[in-house]
């Protein structure tokens, strides 16, 4: 059977509340846009079980961890990390129950207060995602996006996210000076929390707000520039930059397509259809080359072993024993 992926990792959203990040998300996954602005806070709608069972276990572990080096060092379990680490492993579970009943039982209830309980500054998990399986270069990418809360009650929890990303998206609004501003701030906890050398784009999104703009193109351009960031704008409702859509063969570049500032003008030539999504997940790609060889090296030797498999009459491995995950 084909395996459905070659690689798998995490991209992040992060910006503040009501810039267009889960538009962007649903643009890109679903290609939809809702109007309404319905804060991510993730706690029932995570779509995949077998993640959440994985979120569920590592939650577990997790907690059992650091209670023990809580209680080591003398100080009161349930604080700080540990309590977000709690809510998360909380969450995880009361979410797992509703979708494994698929109703609303009195025992995912008691689990919720509990979780409420456990993390009151965060009120809620703080995020949720979607998955989507592109293809970069030849290589089926399985893209894992999470999509962050931007309110700042929610940040003790999503801040556990960023040190699993591969690639982090920075958005803001054009329409919105001051979350452009904070975009600064939003760098500095990338730089806290997530692992050194996490690939990063800025997002000026809501660019079809032209008569709303309060910020320029080419601020975005010299915030980008500035943190060696590629830069594009887009817009959720109009789709521009997001979804990739193939360019007739005679075509210039998408109008309206910013091009990445970060990159030598020779590629940017040559890429000008690339979309906010790929470009990243083709930044991840490169910063990950050498696992890639790696990849490619067992995909061919696996490849050769699986037909003479096939040969001798043997059964078939585990189904996607090859697959990477980098989360
Ligand atoms: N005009 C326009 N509106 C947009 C665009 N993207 C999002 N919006 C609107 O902006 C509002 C907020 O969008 P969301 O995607 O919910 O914002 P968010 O960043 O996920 O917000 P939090 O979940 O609170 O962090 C909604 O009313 C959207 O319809 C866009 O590209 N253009």
């Amino acid at each position: 059977m084909a395996k459905q992926y070659d690689v798998l990792f995490r991209l992040l959203l992060i910006g503040d509340s009501g810039v267009g990040k889960t538009c962007l998300l649903c643009r890109f996954t679903d290609n939809e846009f809702h109007s309404s602005h319905i804060s991510t806070i993730g706690i029932l709608s995570a779509p995949c079980y077998e993640i959440m069972k994985d979120q569920l276990a590592e939650g577990i572990e997790g907690l059992a961890e650091r209670r023990k080096s809580s209680r080591s060092n003398g100080r009161k379990a349930f604080l700080g990390e540990e309590e977000a680490v709690a809510c998360e492993f909380l969450v995880g579970l009361v979410a797992l129950l509703r979708l494994q009943a698929s109703v609303v039982s009195p025992f995912s209830e008691v689990l919720l207060e509990l979780a409420l309980t456990a993390a009151p500054q965060a009120g809620a998990c703080g995020v949720d995602f979607k998955m989507k399986t592109i293809e970069v270069d030849g290589i089926k990418v399985r893209i894992q996006i999470w999509d962050t809360a931007g309110q700042e009650r929610y940040q003790t929890i999503t801040k556990q996210y960023y040190r699993r990303a591969q690639g982090i998206f920075l958005v803001y609004d054009i329409s919105s000076e001051r979350s452009y501003q904070h975009i600064m701030k939003w760098v500095s906890d990338v730089d806290e929390y997530a692992p050194e050398g996490v690939q990063k784009i800025l997002i000026g999104n809501k660019a079809d707000e032209e008569q709303k703009r309060q910020v320029g193109r080419e601020q975005g351009q010299q915030l980008a520039k500035e943190y060696g960031m590629d830069f594009y704008e887009t817009s959720a409702c109009t789709n521009l930059n997001i979804k990739e859509v193939r360019a007739p063969q005679t075509s210039g570049p998408v109008p309206g397509a910013d091009q990445g500032v970060g990159r030598p003008e020779r590629e940017v030539a040559d890429r000008s259809h690339d979309q906010s999504f790929t470009r990243l997940t083709e930044l991840v790609l490169q910063a990950h080359r050498k696992e890639l060889e790696g990849l490619r090296t067992r995909a061919s030797h696996e490849l050769a072993l699986a037909e003479l498999e096939e040969e001798e009459g043997k059964p078939e491995g585990p189904a996607n024993s090859s697959k990477t995950c980098w989360c």
